[in-house]
């Protein structure tokens, strides 16, 4: 049969055709291809075990030895990890008793109004014990660093102090009190738990000192609440991207804070009263001012007034009062009008609560929900103008707002910023903080010797969201959650309980609050979430070995994100999209793991987290740090994580493989019948065509779920005539081969970020890679650390080149000089050992489990590997488009990728759906 353009690699899909045939005409093999998934029909979605025969090794859950290889971003801990119920059934439950418990370090600060407490828990040491040992070592030339800061994981949990047992009963089930705090990793000179000692701050240390000694067998070791939060609050601003934010008038925005201009600025606490500290540096500071009205005084006049029964309660109320019905408005006393010459509008307060005195009304007359909302607004505009006249003697611009008052609410934060806009004319700026507060608790927790926390970066640190936090950190609680059993039961309790965190979530307009001058705000935010979703803090992951991708031309500016999520239609649609996927992705995922009764009802349960988290996110794009469409899709692969699934795609991603390495000895075949110039198109096409087979994309999904890949390879193939919607072939063409007779010099090193299994990285990269091989390039192949979706992984890769090396001489001796036929193919085909004098073929992990790429957080083996590099080749949606597409590179950089979403088509390349991209741009 002719190829399917004409042009002659396209016998390849001939060849599928003919694989098939053959196949099926052989009843042995027919299961074989069934297995091997040539007609992808839906079969994955079986949840009858027995159906599975021949896929059992494929389904059964990766050995912990597996998980151990990969992952610069550990995510499980699976130290004794046992078998739930009967060890020889398919599939058994696993139970991990110790994930995330492996606690070294906590500390307090016990307030007047909360407890708040940062535990440390720890993961033990990953080994790279894989294929790529060789390689990784070669890359990295023995120059590894060795790193002071240990990684691991600092949550954030509290309570209420006048509920002390609470916080007693947490620290006693979670064993943070005992012998290992610091015997364990940094300081061991206290070996026992007789002298376990535990950092803490705030009145409570010293208040309840002897009842932690009494209860927890634990001394506590008093660290100074002022040197604390100063610690804390200046630990936060350097090492988190996202933490500080401004918002006026319902419109929240993050702020870039530049280290290097970071000081002097005023930070005011906002607790039970209130702190007013100057800082000018780390353990620079003097506290300036400080003020008895505050969260302390709302709270308490608050519930005597209203006979709440919690602060939220009294939060809640005001969002519904008016104030006008007991202000004193300048309006009241001037008869409705304006006081213009001094510039006050009829509506200024002219004295809050004023109207009680000459009304005849008693407190009962008084709605609850309008002395609330005068209570609040008086108290946090007060704060905000004493923070601006302490600004003011000092000559400060910048005022960052901590402490648990503001409790991220809409209304506090406009107020205290309109307060501080207002009296500064525009020149001093209010900042909130996302840990709010936590920093006193983070101080405490700094003042650790040997931790090494100060040292840590932005990028060594990822943020995460598991919905365990929410529980443990948002709430103040009971008991912890155990295990994943306790966390299911949860979201069932949730959901059953109808909370408003699974419903549509109707989008809020922007300007929640409109106080404008002293009108009367048009709305005070919605309904007060529930603790359980209020919290805007997640699990700080503390990930020493991620590093800046070195070849990032600025890595200041650099914005791995294409989409900007803050346009409301933007995220509506992908919010839609994604949501629109997750039935599938149950599917997979519960198919995955055996279709077992457990896996069903953990899918169930990651379906209601992961809409939770969409739904949250819809209500409050921010709640998670500054939201880019990398984020939800990187989020949505923790979120399986988080329930156990560890590899959703497995078996799709090994039956793809195997076909697509059936036909590649043909594919190359082919490939060496062309000229030099021939062939290079046909890599790049066939780049462009394999990159089709993508199970993120709704519309690929659907192609397969009609349609055999043999069908879907031909139509991408149909679509790869030139030019491409984004066509720089012939500038890279020339670069690779020359104008006019002249030969260029190869490049050196190329890295190849690599993206789906099967055909994608087959019969589309390796072709490529082996190309540039041949001219003298090294190839580094850079894979995910962890799986996501059907891409490939760094550790699947060295089996898949290694069988593409049986027939090909020149990807063998490359993996060879690689490091990556150690196991599978040391010896050649006459037995004896050659000394390989090739380029070599490497792999290399790139940090990261999510279809997308922040290269300000890359494994350290990759910043290693681009030290020699001259090219830089990203493929597919996720690394080229969804992030990169605008990224600039110190060195070659060529971009590729079939746009698989007729939105994002449209937007980007003002084109349609299967649409390519061929992007290649210089060094910068
Ligand atoms: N769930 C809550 N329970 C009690 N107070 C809360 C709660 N959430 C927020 N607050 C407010 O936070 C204040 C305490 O803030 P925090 O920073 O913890 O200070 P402190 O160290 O003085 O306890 C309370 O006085 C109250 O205004
Ligand atoms: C998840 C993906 C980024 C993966 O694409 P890839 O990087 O594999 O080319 C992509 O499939 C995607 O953007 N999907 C969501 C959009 C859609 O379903 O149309
Ligand atoms: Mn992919």
């Amino acid at each position: 049969m002719a190829g399917l353009t004409g042009h002659p690699v396209l016998e390849i899909g001939d060849k599928f055709e003919e694989l098939q045939n053959n196949i099926f005409n052989n009843n042995k093999n027919k299961e074989v291809i069934d297995k091997a998934g040539l007609v992808v029909k839906g079969e994955e979605n079986s949840n009858n075990n027995n159906n599975n025969q021949g896929g059992e090794r494929d389904m059964a859950p990766p050995t912990s030895n597996s998980l151990h290889r990969s992952g610069s971003r550990p995510q499980l801990d699976l130290s004794k990890a046992a078998i739930q119920g009967n060890s020889e059934e398919r599939d058994p439950t696993i139970l991990l008793p110790n994930q995330s418990d492996d606690i070294s370090h906590f500390a307090l600060d016990i307030g007047g109004s909360l407890i708040k407490l940062v535990y440390f828990s720890r993961h033990e040491g990953q080994s790279i014990d894989d294929k790529r040992k060789k390689t990784v070592k070669e890359i990295s030339n023995g120059s590894r660093r060795s790193y002071p800061i240990l990684g691991g994981r600092l949550h954030f949990v509290k309570f209420e102090t006048s509920k002390l047992n609470e916080c007693l009963d947490f620290i006693s089930s979670k064993q943070l009190h005992n012998g290992r705090i610091d015997s364990h990793y940094w300081n061991s000179e206290a070996p026992n738990k007789e002298n376990a000692v535990i950092k803490a701050t705030g009145g409570g240390a010293y208040k309840f000192a002897d009842l932690f000694k009494e209860r927890l067998g634990v001394s506590i070791d008093k660290e100074d609440e002022m040197d604390c939060l100063v610690a804390g609050a200046n630990f936060l601003l350097k090492a988190i991207r996202h933490e500080a934010f401004t918002h006026m008038e319902g419109h929240k925005e993050f702020v870039q804070i530049d280290h290097n201009d970071l000081f002097p600025y005023l930070l005011v606490n906002v607790g039970s009263g209130v702190s007013m500290i100057k800082v000018d540096g780390d353990g620079k500071f003097q506290r300036v001012s400080g003020t008895n009205v505050g969260g302390g005084t709302y709270w308490g006049l608050g519930r005597l007034l209203t006979k709440c029964n919690s602060f939220d309660e009294l939060l809640e109320l005001s969002q519904r009062g008016d104030n006008r019905t007991i202000d004193m408005l300048v309006g009241d006393i001037y008869g409705g009008m304006d006081y213009s010459k001094i510039g006050l509008s009829a509506s200024t307060i002219a004295s809050s609560f004023g109207k009680a005195i000459s009304d005849k009304k008693e407190l009962e007359d008084h709605r609850p929900e309008d002395i609330s909302l005068s209570l609040l607004r008086m108290i946090s505009y007060n704060i905000g103008q004493i923070s601006y006249l302490n600004a003011l003697r000092f000559g400060l611009k910048r005022i960052f707002f901590g402490g648990f008052f503001i409790r991220g609410h809409a209304y506090t934060m406009d107020t205290i910023s309109f307060a501080v806009h207002f009296w500064s004319q525009g020149q001093a700026q209010a900042m909130f903080l996302r840990h709010e507060g936590f920093l006193g608790a983070l101080g405490a927790f700094m003042s650790y010797e040997k931790l090494g926390l100060d040292d840590l970066m932005v990028h060594q640190l990822v943020e995460r969201f598991p919905m365990g936090a929410p529980y443990t950190g948002g709430k103040i609680h009971g008991p912890p959650l155990g295990n994943l059993n306790e966390k299911i039961s949860w979201m069932e309790k949730f959901v059953l309980k109808g909370t408003e965190i699974t419903a549509p979530v109707p989008m809020a307009p922007p300007g929640t609050t409109g106080l404008g001058g002293f009108e009367v705000p048009s709305s005070k935010g919605g309904t007060l979430r529930s603790d359980a979703s209020a919290l805007n803090v997640g699990v700080l992951h503390l990930v020493p070995t991620l590093e800046v991708f070195p070849l990032l031309a600025n890595p200041k500016m650099y914005e791995p994100n294409t989409i900007d999520l803050s346009d409301h239609c933007e995220l509506e649609y992908w919010f839609t999209v994604l949501s629109e996927h997750l039935p599938d992705l149950v599917d997979k995922a519960v198919a995955s793991e055996g279709g077992t009764d457990d896996a069903k009802r953990r899918g169930d349960a990651f379906a209601r987290a992961f809409s939770a988290h969409l739904a949250r996110l819809m209500e409050e794009p921010a709640a998670y740090g500054k939201l880019g469409l990398a984020n939800l899709l990187e989020l949505r692969e923790e979120c399986l994580r988080e329930f156990q699934f560890l590899d959703a795609y497995r078996s799709i991603k090994q039956r793809e493989n195997e076909v697509s390495l059936a036909v590649l000895p043909d594919l190359l075949m082919e490939l060496d019948r062309m000229d030099e110039e021939a062939r290079l198109l046909t890599l790049i096409e066939g780049v462009l065509a394999a990159n089709i087979f993508d199970w993120g994309s709704r519309a690929c999904v659907d192609l397969y779920h009609k349609g055999t890949i043999i069908d879907i390879y031909r139509m991408s193939r149909n679509k790869m005539q030139r030019p491409w919607r984004v066509d720089d072939f012939d500038l890279f063409r020339e670069r690779m081969l020359g104008s006019e007779g002249k030969k260029p010099r190869p490049h050196k090193r190329a890295l190849l970020f690599v993206d789906n299994s099967g055909a994608d990285v087959v019969l589309g990269m390796l072709p490529l890679a082996r190309e540039l091989l041949r001219r003298g390039t090294e190839v580094v192949l850079v894979a995910n650390s962890l799986p996501a979706l059907n891409d490939v992984t760094a550790m699947e890769l060295p089996d898949i080149v290694a069988e593409a090396a049986k027939h090909c001489d020149i990807l063998r001796r490359a993996a060879e000089a690689g490091g990556l036929l150690v196991d599978a193919m040391t010896n050649t085909l006459d037995g004896s050992k050659e000394n390989c004098s090739s380029v070599p073929l490497m792999v290399v992990e790139n940090g990261c489990g999510s279809p997308c790429i922040d290269l300000r957080q890359v494994s350290s083996e990759l910043a290693s590997a681009a030290k020699h590099a001259d090219l830089i080749i990203l493929e597919g949606m996720g690394r080229a488009l969804h992030t990169n597409f605008n990224a600039w590179f110190k060195c070659e950089a060529l971009k590729l990728a079939m746009v698989k979403n007729q939105r994002l088509a449209e937007k980007l390349i003002k084109g349609e759906i299967y649409d390519c991209v061929c992007r290649y741009e210089p060094a910068s």
